[in-house]
């Protein structure tokens, strides 16, 4: 059955009475994890996935989605090095956990060396904002942690995309199987190259490579417009990625975040205040067709705030919230 556009609450790694509790009184049905910690070295159990999923439950919350495995998991399979069969393995492993359990959507993304910011800036009010400029990054800093496997480095992009259509043809007929969808997110900051190491997915025409060579119901995107505004044009891109992938059903979901300017500069910022407009996204997201849940992803560092920043998130989603009741009025 087809659902509206709801939202979500998450981006934690933990699922905790305080954060269900949280989330119903903001009225969100809806929650996603990003990186559960969960135990399991290279694999997660299915008592642990399925607990996930009944804790939810039993608290009148929908899990929609697992965001990434730990890259332990899978550096090797990013990487290409040896080890990465059975991180496959693996992976295929959890892949049917979940459809076992129930969770219809494992989020990845395929940045060896993860998310780079180069400092904390300050945005409206003062809140902290956090920003990129790669001239910056050009030295080798990154403020937000730092995932990679330094000692390899892939600086051939057409080698990042064996790596991932090896992996791809290894966990799509896995998915479709289990009847879990895998989402990819893209690269933060979309740069063709960070620090030795070539990404992928920063433009929208290798979105359209990735689906095809995917060729299945089972990959999708999880639609970062964060990201997506970040890339060089900004907003045309975010409008860009709906009208492709909304018709065809291959946007699993949102992160709904914006930034002011772009590749190769860019700063986080509060919804409204950057390169899109969000009312405008809101309605393409409906016209084309996406009935996934929507998220905040990250959020600017407000005043007294908490580590995962439940004052700037009920922000976030309130301001969401309005808009998807603005829209049912209107459209
Ligand atoms: O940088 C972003 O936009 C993110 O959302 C980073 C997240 O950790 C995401 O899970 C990366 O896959």
């Amino acid at each position: 059955m087809k659902q509206n556009m709801r939202i979500a609450l998450g981006q934690m790694q933990e699922l905790t009475p305080e954060t269900m509790t949280f989330a119903k009184q903001l009225g969100v049905t809806s929650m996603q994890l990003n990186t559960p910690n969960l135990p399991g070295e290279s694999c997660w159990a299915y008592e642990d996935l399925y607990a996930l999923k009944k804790t939810c439950e039993d608290n009148g919350l929908f899990l929609e989605s697992i965001e990434n495995v730990p890259i332990r998991f899978y550096d090797k399979i990013m990487l290409g090095l040896p080890g990465r069969d059975e991180q496959i393995e693996n992976y295929c492993t959890i892949i049917r956990h979940m459809g076992k359990v129930g969770i219809p959507i494992l989020g990845h993304h395929f940045m060896p060396n993860f998310v780079w910011r180069t400092s904390s800036e300050p945005g409206r009010g003062g809140a902290l904002c956090t920003a990129f400029d790669l001239a910056v990054a050009a030295n080798g800093i990154n403020q937000v942690k730092y995932a990679a496997n330094r000692e390899v480095r892939i600086p051939d992009e057409a080698v990042m995309w064996d790596h991932y259509e090896y992996f791809l043809k290894a966990v799509i007929p896995v998915a479709e199987q289990a009847g879990v969808r895998l989402a990819l997110h893209p690269d933060d900051p979309p740069v063709a190259m960070l620090d030795g190491t070539a990404r992928i997915f920063y433009k929208v025409e290798n979105f359209k490579k990735a689906e095809a060579l995917a060729n299945s119901d089972a990959w999708g995107l999880n639609l970062c417009l964060g990201c997506c505004s970040e890339m060089v044009y900004g907003a045309a891109n975010v409008m860009e990625m709906i009208q492709h992938f909304g018709p065809s059903n291959k946007i699993c979901y949102v992160h709904f975040r914006d930034v002011q300017g772009t590749m190769p500069k860019f700063q986080e910022c509060f919804l409204g205040e950057g390169n899109y407009h969000p009312a405008e996204v809101l309605r393409e997201l409906k016209r084309s067709g996406f009935t996934g849940f929507l998220m905040d992803d990250h959020v600017p560092n407000v005043i007294n705030d908490s580590a995962w920043g439940h004052r700037a998130r009920a922000h976030a989603v309130g301001y969401m919230q309005g808009l998807l009741n603005a829209l049912e009025l209107l459209e």
